[in-house]
């Protein structure tokens, strides 16, 4: 068996749209759908496959704009409050409600409040009106036969609305584009199937993936206007794959296969498409989303988005939406742009178009844009998005503080509203995203330890850092560490909570581990975290009091970067313990013996504690909804929550 069958292209972006669209051509070409007559009351969102001219006019007779009497303009002639005019009811004026048919002759209406009852017969007008005051003439909102709605109109609330007033129930549309989109990998588990299987104890295994991307897929192809089809995810198998897209061809007008497109054993999607068809391209020079595959299949569209989820997203913006915008028969819109400044250092492949996802959030007047995670298969990476920014193949990267183009991917009001934490993670700090959210902020979080907190509060880039940095010299959290970093700035430093760190043991302790000491005894394996990170800062300052020969610990050469990582260390029995925070052991169902306590703040520039963006949160941190959130995390005592500490 030859597992590589053969290289992937690297076609530049245009390039490979080219083709795409080339060979799209060759079997006929993509065309605007029919259009179908639907009810009004189903047609919000769909796309006018026509105009829609106005059946009728808006009123349709002449009405009443208030409630009063109906007059004829020239007999109030002279009317005033100091000498009202007297009318005779019946013959001279008539009264009408808002919304009634004038009466014959009448073209003016004089308001109820300049209206005196004298008697049966007659009233006193106290002012006079001009010809077609306080009417609506037929018309005035709509024309008959005149324009509502052109073709190729997204229909909002509204456009139904009157559409429906100019005497329609129904409205011609464009047929939705039908997208099959069908999952592929024997790992893949479907969420329902998944979670039938924890409920009877039979959890997925290492190598099984519960297959999420088609429900991305689906929902983007329903916000583009397209009908989506989540097929069943389909076995590693080139005849069943081939049996599902021919039989899907029949009733799509595009065929979209999620994953097989690089170049594994198994990767059978651009073969079958090959046979189907034609693939005109396989690999374009994008990052990610390298591996994609352009081609038709039976006739139609086909493509072969490769398995990574941000991959997966990327590949179908880039070349599926087009797609379905034209069969709508109309172009895609470009997102929206803004201009931000670079948190941090970006390298970028020479070669390749890269798609980097970003935070964004002003502070100090600077849209900041600070990079999330790269790896293709961080689907959070698309969940924190607030843009997308473009490294063009042609430049290596871009320096920190450097202006970058990024496209929009969430409302330019959300993004101003967002307070921006950069620094050591914690789960607190994700209960305060929550808390602020119900006060109208956002908290965007960078996870980039706690010096890096203070330095990105040195350049001005983030609102609020979140520290837990111990002096090694003197045993205390935090300060030192702002006075030395940041000698310039007035910074608050707001106490958050203390936040217990111990032993992460297998259920049970079976080694009875209870003292730091105990780490040095033989045939203990601890594994360590790495040097610089605050929990080994905790570690060297505590043995050092304890006065414990770090040599003497087994183990404790072997670095770990997270908590996580360390509890799987010990999940796993590779290791007997290590230290870390009491989430990370329940979260890989460990014991947690607590030794420490470890102060966790937030440090804050004046003008930001002060500002009116961060007002909610001054706020939140006395509040008790927010306190016994937190506490019941386990492992937190919030008792000097909000306290500010002497810098
Ligand atoms: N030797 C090479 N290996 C890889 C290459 C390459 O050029 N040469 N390209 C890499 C890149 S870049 C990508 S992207 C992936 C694309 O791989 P496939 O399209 O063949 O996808 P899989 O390998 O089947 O899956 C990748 C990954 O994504 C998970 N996945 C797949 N489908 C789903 C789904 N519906 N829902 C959730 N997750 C899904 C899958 O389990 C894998 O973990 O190939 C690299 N390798
Ligand atoms: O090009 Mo792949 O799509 O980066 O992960």
């Amino acid at each position: 068996m030859s597992r590589r069958r053969y290289y992937l292209e690297d076609r530049a972006l245009d390039d490979a749209v080219a083709r795409f669209e080339a060979a799209i051509e060759r079997v006929g070409g993509l065309h605007p759908l029919d259009g179908e007559t639907v009810p009004l009351a189903e047609a919000r969102d769909r796309v006018t496959a026509a105009p829609v001219w106005a059946a009728r006019s808006v009123p349709h007779y002449h009405a009443a704009a208030m409630d009063g009497i109906a007059v004829r303009a020239a007999t109030t002639a002279g009317a005033t409050e100091s000498s009202p005019l007297t009318l005779a009811l019946g013959e001279q004026a008539v009264w009408v409600d808002t919304g009634d048919p004038m009466p014959p002759g009448a073209d003016a209406v004089v308001m109820a409040e300049h209206v005196q009852v004298l008697d049966d017969t007659t009233v006193a007008i106290t002012a006079a009106v001009a010809p077609w005051q306080h009417v609506r003439p037929m018309g005035e909102d709509i024309v008959a036969t005149e324009l509502v709605v052109p073709e190729g109109v997204r229909l909002r609330p509204v456009d139904l609305g009157a559409i429906a007033a100019a005497g329609h129930a129904t409205v011609s549309v464009r047929r939705r584009p039908r997208v099959a989109i069908i999952p592929t990998g024997t790992e893949l588990v479907t969420p329902e199937a998944a979670a039938e299987r924890e409920a009877i104890g039979h959890p997925v295994r290492a190598g099984e993936i519960i297959e999420f991307n088609s429900l991305i897929l689906s929902g983007m192809v329903e916000e583009w206007g397209g009908l989506p089809t989540r097929l069943p995810p389909v076995p590693d198998r080139q005849d069943l794959l081939r049996a599902v897209i021919v039989s899907a061809i029949d009733h799509h007008d595009v065929i979209v296969v999620n994953a097989g497109s690089s170049a594994g054993a198994e990767d059978y999607t651009a073969t079958v498409l090959a046979e189907l068809g034609e693939v005109a391209v396989h690999g374009v020079a994008i990052r990610p989303g390298h591996p994609v595959i352009l081609g038709v299949a039976g006739g139609k569209p086909a493509l072969g988005l490769p398995g990574y989820p941000v991959s997966a997203a990327l590949t179908a913006e880039l070349f599926l939406r087009p797609l379905l915008y034209r069969l709508l028969g109309l172009t895609p819109p470009p997102r929206p742009e803004v201009t931000a400044t670079i948190s941090r250092k970006l390298l970028s492949p020479l070669g390749e178009d890269e798609f980097v996802r970003v935070t964004l959030g002003r502070v100090d007047g600077r849209l900041i844009a600070t990079p999330l995670a790269r790896g293709a298969g961080v689907v959070m990476s698309l969940v924190r998005a607030d843009g997308r920014a473009r490294i063009p193949r042609f430049s290596e990267g871009l320096h920190a503080g450097a202006e970058v183009t990024v496209e929009l991917l969430r409302d330019q009001a959300e993004i101003e509203s967002t307070i921006v934490v950069i620094g050591s993670h914690d789960l607190a700090l994700d209960l305060l995203a929550s808390h602020v959210r119900r006060a109208g902020r956002r908290l965007s979080s960078a996870n980039v330890g706690s010096l890096g907190g203070l330095m990105a509060l040195k350049r001005r880039d983030a609102h609020l850092a979140g520290v837990h940095l111990l002096d090694e010299e003197t045993g205390e959290y935090n300060a030192s560490y702002i006075r030395r970093l940041l000698p310039d700035e007035e910074i608050v430093l707001v106490h958050l909570a203390y936040r217990e760190q111990g032993f992460l043991v297998a259920p049970g302790n079976p080694l009875g581990l209870s003292r730091l000491r105990d780490l040095a005894r033989p045939g203990v394996r601890f594994v360590n975290r790495q040097r610089g990170s605050g929990t080994r800062m905790l570690l060297d300052y505590q043995l050092r009091l304890e006065g414990i020969d770090p040599s003497a610990i087994t183990g404790y050469q072997r670095e770990e970067f997270t908590h996580m990582a360390v509890a799987a260390a010990v999940q796993s029995g590779a290791a007997d313990v290590g230290l870390g925070i009491s989430a990370a052991a329940r979260a890989l169902g460990l014991a947690f013996i607590p030794l420490f306590s470890e102060r966790y703040d937030l440090a804050v520039p004046r003008r930001h504690w002060e500002s009116e963006l961060l007002a909610p949160l001054r706020q939140i941190l006395f509040e008790s909804a927010y306190r016994s959130a937190v506490e019941s995390l386990g492992g937190y005592n919030v008792d000097r929550m909000g306290e500010e500490v002497r810098v």
